[in-house]
């Protein structure tokens, strides 16, 4: 008979709360072995008259045998991963900056902490790639937050103090409006006819919901990874509703290494069978892409010092022959950490999400050609004079055209200077006059401090008077904003509270 993957999933998941690296590994190991003593007899490439038997492959064994029973629906599990959110629903239509329309959008959102009476001490936590809303723990849903150790009474975010307000981004997969939704137009998920998204259009989207919640002006803007980049759009964006601004391990533009890295994870998951073009979500999920875009991510995502000290050159089963399925600690870390995403995300708002994230470009030239954009969408919009429509200006190039483009140049070598890249970019942030905090991690290699440097120098540059630049010399690598909780919270709470 055959069991669900998610079943086979909590089972590999069954061991000690504590458990160390190696009983971890000792764990995936007892995984392979299972695989090994069910593994099939080999298919191809060995024979009796062989120089040498053939080597076994359990990783593929066990893909092979990952099947799964649809009976029961099709299997977006990642849509039960969090529960006990508030719905906001914005019944109009949402133009994106690249001309595509959502008809309407809803953003998941959780809050602690209290509401002062003038509404003056929120603080709005924009989180990186793939975090859900829950950023700590409440009664309707008691699981730890992915800040856990960062807000509570008394912590780096005080809910004694501030009333802290955490959304899913708009095309994420946690109960904001994403690839995985019904497109009201049609009665099915958007899955790949889902407008392309920018960090802008998430943050517009975030001050729809402090609209409702009748939020004029934040506290505080506070965010990590894609979420520093948020952060300091809406500093840029909304300068009169902002009032202090944290950007931590994010950038002010994205550089071709970390645009590259998230290629390759895009190609991985493109390249499996069952992504099908991003229309999966009635058959079988493309588990095996995501798994091996989340292993390149987490390659990126830490650092080869914290490994080093972690893993060394220890392996699995030191007294077996080697093997090319995970063998090494580190790889059985890496199985591990991306088998477990796999089908904790959608892989459409992977796509989605991180080329949003290529796409960040705090530069004046670009956010005026987005605006340009999406103006030229809402006509469109208006002139059909109906709020139904979807895609009034489906890509940039249909809108504009490159004559017209000022991103145009960006990127083509030798037609602007790097003075002319950065007068764009002071020029971007030249309303961004908040207090602020901007915080780097020196083993960060996908955000590296060269970045942070020039959040810092830009916003500096541009008269801002009050920045605070603070680099970390941790060894988590771009992932320290979710484990350094006594450096990283000792800045943002000096930050938002002494200032
Ligand atoms: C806010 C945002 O932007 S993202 C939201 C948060 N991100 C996530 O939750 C993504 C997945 N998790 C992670 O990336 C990490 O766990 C973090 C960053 C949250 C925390 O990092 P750490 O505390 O250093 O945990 P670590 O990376 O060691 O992971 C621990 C897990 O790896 C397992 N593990 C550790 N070493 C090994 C190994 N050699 N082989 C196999 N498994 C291993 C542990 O058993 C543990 O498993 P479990 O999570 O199933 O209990
Ligand atoms: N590891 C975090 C940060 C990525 O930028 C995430 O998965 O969202």
């Amino acid at each position: 008979m055959l069991r669900t993957l998610a079943s086979r999933r909590l089972a590999s998941k069954v061991r000690p709360a504590s458990s160390t690296a190696a009983e971890a590994a000792a764990a995936t190991g007892t995984l392979l072995q299972r695989s090994l003593s069910t593994s099939r007899p080999v298919r191809s490439g060995g024979s009796s008259s062989s120089s040498n038997p053939p080597m076994s492959f359990p990783c593929i064994d066990k893909l092979e045998t990952r099947q799964r029973d649809l009976s029961n629906g099709p299997e977006p599990l990642y849509e039960k991963v969090v529960t006990g959110y508030n719905l906001f629903r914005h019944a109009q239509p949402f133009v994106c900056d690249h001309g595509g329309v959502l008809s309407q959008i809803q953003l998941a959102y959780e809050t602690w902490g209290r509401l002062n009476k003038d509404r003056s001490n929120v603080i709005l936590i924009h989180t990186g790639l793939s975090a859900s809303s829950h950023a700590h723990s409440h009664e309707r849903n008691t699981r730890a937050g992915w800040w856990e150790a960062f807000i509570g009474s008394g912590k780096a975010i005080d809910t004694d103090k501030f009333f802290v307000v955490c959304t899913n981004v708009l095309g994420g997969c946690y109960g904001s409006t994403g690839p995985g939704s019904v497109d009201p137009l049609t009665g099915q998920r958007y899955a790949t006819t889902f407008p392309v998204l920018t960090v802008n259009d998430m943050v517009r989207a975030q001050f729809l919901l402090l609209d409702h919640l009748g939020v004029d002006r934040l506290y505080a803007s506070v965010g990590s990874s894609m979420g520093g980049m948020q952060s300091l759009c809406a500093a840029a964006l909304f300068p009169q509703r902002v009032g202090r601004l944290v950007s931590i391990s994010a950038c002010a533009r994205s550089h071709p290494y970390s645009i590259a890295l998230r290629f390759a994870q895009r190609q991985a998951l493109m390249s499996d069978p069952n992504f099908n073009r991003g229309f999966y979500y009635d058959g079988v999920m493309p588990h095996v892409g995501m798994k091996l875009a989340r292993a390149i991510a987490t390659v990126t995502y830490r650092s080869g010092p914290e490994w080093e000290l972690r893993f060394g050159r220890r392996r699995r089963a030191a007294d077996q022959p080697p093997m090319f399925c995970a063998d090494f600690l580190i790889e059985t870390y890496l199985d591990h950490q991306s088998e477990g995403f796999c089908l904790q995300y959608d892989a459409n708002s992977l796509l989605y999400v991180s080329k949003a994230m290529d796409m960040f470009d705090i530069s004046r030239s670009v956010t005026e050609r987005l605006r340009a954009q999406r103006e030229e969408a809402e006509r469109g919009l208006a002139a059909k004079g109906s709020g139904g429509g979807r895609t009034v200006c489906g890509a940039a190039s249909v809108c504009l055209s490159e004559a017209e483009s000022p991103e145009s140049h960006v990127g083509h070598s030798g037609v602007e200077t790097g003075d002319e890249i950065m007068a764009d970019l002071i020029a971007g942030v030249k309303d961004a006059m908040q207090p602020t905090l901007v915080l780097g991690v020196q083993s960060d290699i996908l955000f590296p401090v060269k970045q942070q440097k020039e959040i810092a120098d830009i916003l500096r540059r541009a008269g801002n008077t009050n920045v605070t630049y603070y680099e970390l010399d941790a060894m988590y690598g771009h992932d320290t904003f979710l484990i350094d909780k006594v450096n990283v919270g000792a800045a943002i709470k000096g930050h938002l509270e002494n200032v």
